[in-house]
């Protein structure tokens, strides 16, 4: 039965092989993609998570996403074993993905639809979200009249829409000019400090896991598994890049990385 004090998440000895299939069915062309993840997030963390390219980040939050099995171990949402998707854990990928065919408005109300919310109230809430995310006065426009910006943030009010406890965040602003970059970061921060969600971000960017994570999580090359979980508690600045605490840790962060790759 889960309770408060169970962790947001947790992943327990979680390794993953694609194509492992058994006995004479095994696939001999398989890949390990994580081996031993194991890691508690309580409730509130904004945990990043970086790594050499190919080392399972996305293969770990489409675990906690509900769309994969892990092989071995057990993934938990609030003490529970995830068993699918759900609406305790929302995902913004790189891409925004919005329905072109609907407005803004209705792309963020669109995942309120399969609940038996009133229209009424559904409206209300993707308004109060677009206010959130600073597009309300984009509410009415298509996503094709947006910026790469602004779709990314209503991908987000999109995956805040159901309330959930978890937003799971696969390199989110990969895709976006490095301006627009920094500015939806300190966005995603204040939403978040505002929200109080847990937030697992992946990224490959030292500074971004950084500058937005409260615990950085650097994992190995393939099979991935955590070769540095660090606290990563800045000063409560503005910008915190030219701070010494925030060059040191990034350096750290930077060369774990660099030998992980090796
Ligand atoms: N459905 C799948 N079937 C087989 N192999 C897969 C599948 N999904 C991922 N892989 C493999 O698992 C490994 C980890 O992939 P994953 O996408 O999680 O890495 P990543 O760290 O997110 O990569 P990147 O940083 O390049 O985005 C890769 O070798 C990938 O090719």
């Amino acid at each position: 039965m889960p309770s408060q004090a169970d962790p947001a998440v947790s992943l327990r000895n979680v390794s993953l092989v694609f194509g492992g299939g058994r006995g004479l069915l095994r696939d001999p062309a398989t890949v390990q993609a994580l081996r031993d993840v194991d890691a508690d997030i309580p409730a509130g963390q904004f945990v990043t998570i970086v790594g050499p390219s190919g080392c399972g980040k996305s293969t770990l939050l489409r675990l906690v996403a509900g769309f994969a099995e892990p092989t071995a171990g057990e993934v938990l949402a609030a003490g529970a074993p995830i068993t699918g998707p759900g609406p305790d854990r929302g995902i913004v990928f790189q891409q925004p993905r919005l329905f072109p065919w609907l407005s803004v408005r209705r792309n963020v109300e669109f995942g309120l639809r399969t609940t038996r919310t009133p229209r009424a109230r559904r409206d209300r809430r993707a308004d109060e979200l677009l206010r959130l995310v600073g597009l309300a006065d984009a509410a009415s426009r298509r996503p094709y009249e947006l910026s790469g910006g602004m779709q990314q943030r209503a991908a987000i009010a999109r995956a805040l829409a159901p309330d959930p406890d978890i937003l799971l965040m696969d390199e989110p602003f990969a895709a976006l000019d490095a301006l627009t970059r920094e500015r939806l970061q300190e966005e995603l921060r204040r939403i978040w400090q505002q929200t109080g969600k847990t937030v697992l971000f992946v990224t490959h960017s030292v500074d971004e896991a950084v500058f937005l994570g409260t615990r950085v999580i650097v994992l190995s090359k393939r099979p991935g598994r955590i070769v540095l979980d660090r606290a990563s508690t800045l000063p409560g600045e503005d910008d915190p890049h030219a701070h010494q605490d925030f060059l040191t840790l990034r350096e750290e962060i930077a060369a774990t990385v660099r030998e992980a790759a090796a």
